[in-house]
């Protein structure tokens, strides 16, 4: 029997995280439904994680599955979740709720009885107690307030087998184009007149100080015309006056330096489907503390949150801030994903592969959905990496990135509001992102083929409605 054979080695969280995507694919979830023996399913786990440039044995993988799963009943029998205290016994708690939930009920005293199944079957218990190496050596802690040293062994990954498991990188555009574009299409609601003011989407903006007015304001009217009903500005005091001079579509709220300001700004979430947190927020500690209470409170309200900017700052300083939330969504230029990568790995970004640097920093963020802008954007959630590759043009008038964020907080909230059936089950957030790379792109294409070197942000934003239609409604 093999099942001792995991003593000694340590599952980093990263590297547990890729197991558990792994072993929670469709695919693999269906084969081991079966009540029949399954060795070869961890075979092939194994297998996929070695693509993914983990070696371990398939009994190591099927050990550590089981050790998940009792520290998952354990916390869920034990009715820890209320009091918080869930993760401090299963760290991988929404991982694993979200994969078991959609598994026949499992009976906690199958997995928690010793020696009640059979042979290979993955709930099997050792002759020997539990012996999780991971739970021994490190305990399961909650999520670490300062980054974690993440360690990867050497990879003997190309790109190609890395995207081979997603898209192959041959193919990545065209096949994102192909395939992702029309789920854009399904989650766009129809314009009816069934609906009332709101229904269609209820932005908030956090973001805007003395010298940052253009980049929240550029979000947030973004929003508006992408389709959003609601567009609100959360923003420093001396912000506030300058950002309504600009458009009187937008509800702007001085309250961001304010003493009270995270119990401002929360009076609004109830209302709000979506918060993009950071364009134009600046670096003032006082405003990033409030930044943080914010998508503390924004997470226990389950609402998508895309954060950029000087956000992206703050997620540096302190990951465990979004780290883990399914809804969150990074949109960082390649400066700002150096410093997140950088700051979660703790060792240079390796900038000959890019593809493979992002799904490292989505599977360390717990699934984030990381967008690294650039030539091409790339869109991952730590399983699959899409390229957008829609034509912009040679001209990066600053602001563009806020466009996206803006668009994207209205399309997240839209994608994570639709069924199942019209995002053919791909991660709402990889969808919306996918949606927003493309409006931005074309909306710099449209502005540059009419104002050349002179394009502005102002000028993008004039095209969204003609971009929008042109790629999603046509
Ligand atoms: N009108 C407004 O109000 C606007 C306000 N904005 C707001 O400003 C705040 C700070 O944002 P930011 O853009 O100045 O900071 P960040 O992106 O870190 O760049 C800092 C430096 O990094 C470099 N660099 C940047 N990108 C790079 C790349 N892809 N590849 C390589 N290098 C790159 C480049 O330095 P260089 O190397 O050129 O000297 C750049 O100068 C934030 O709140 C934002 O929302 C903006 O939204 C714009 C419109
Ligand atoms: N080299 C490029 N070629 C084509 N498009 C690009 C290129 N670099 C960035 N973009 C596009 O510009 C948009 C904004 O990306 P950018 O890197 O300018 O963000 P940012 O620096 O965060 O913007 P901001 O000026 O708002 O802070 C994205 O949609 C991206 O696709």
């Amino acid at each position: 029997m093999l099942a001792n054979s995991t003593r000694g080695f340590l599952w980093s969280d990263v590297e547990t995280r890729t197991l558990l995507n792994i072993w929670g694919e469709r695919d693999i979830q269906t084969a081991l439904g079966g009540n029949f023996r399954n060795s070869h399913v961890y075979r092939d786990v194994a297998r996929r994680l070695g693509i993914m440039g983990f070696e371990r044995t398939p009994e190591q993988c099927r050990v550590r599955i089981k050790s998940l799963k009792r520290q998952f009943i354990l916390a869920k029998e034990g009715n820890l979740r209320n009091n918080g205290q869930y993760h401090k016994i299963c760290k991988f708690y929404d991982a694993m709720e979200t994969i078991l939930s959609c598994r026949p009920q499992i009976d906690p005293q199958e997995l928690l009885d010793s020696g009640a199944v059979g042979d290979e079957t993955e709930e099997e218990v050792d002759t020997d107690p539990p012996q999780d190496p991971y739970l021994e050596s490190t305990g399961e802690s909650s999520y670490p307030e300062t980054q974690v040293k993440l360690e990867y062994p050497p990879i003997p990954v190309t790109v190609g087998n890395i995207l081979e498991r997603s898209f192959s990188l041959g193919t990545a555009a065209r096949r994102g184009m192909d395939d992702i574009l029309p789920l854009v299409k399904n989650i766009v609601p129809q314009l009816t007149s069934k609906k009332h003011k709101g229904q269609d989407g209820r932005i908030g903006i956090i973001g805007g100080c003395q010298e940052y007015t253009g980049a929240p304001y550029f979000a947030a009217i973004s929003a508006l015309k992408v389709g959003a009903d609601v567009s609100h500005v959360f923003c420093a005091k001396a912000a506030a006056t300058v950002i309504k001079s600009y458009s009187p579509e937008l509800i702007v709220h001085p309250v961001l330096d304010s003493p009270n300001a995270v119990e401002e700004i929360e009076k609004w979430l109830p209302r709000l489907h979506c918060l993009v947190v950071g364009p134009g927020l600046g670096r003032d500690e006082m405003l990033l503390k409030t930044a943080k209470e914010v998508i503390e409170k924004s997470k226990a309200r389950d609402i998508p949150i895309v954060i950029d900017a000087d956000g992206l700052w703050l997620v540096a300083q302190q990951p465990s801030v979004i780290q883990g939330y399914k809804k969150g969504i990074l949109t960082p230029n390649y400066m700002e994903f150096t410093q997140l990568y950088e700051a979660m790995h703790h060792e240079p970004l390796d900038s000959s592969d890019h593809q493979r640097s992002a799904m490292e920093l989505s599977v360390a963020m717990g699934n984030l959905t990381v967008v690294l802008k650039g030539e091409d954007d790339l869109i991952t959630d730590g399983k699959k990496v899409i390229l957008c590759r829609q034509e912009g043009s040679g001209c990066r008038c600053g602001g563009q990135g806020d466009l996206l964020s803006g668009s994207l907080g209205v399309l997240a909230h839209w994608a994570y509001t639709s069924s199942a059936d019209m995002t053919k089950s791909v991660n709402p957030s990889v969808v919306a992102a996918f949606g927003a790379c493309s409006l931005t792109r074309q909306c710099n294409r449209q502005a540059f083929h009419k104002h050349w070197r002179a394009t502005t942000t102002t000028d993008m934003i004039q095209e969204i409605s003609s971009a929008f239609k042109k790629l999603f409604e046509s």
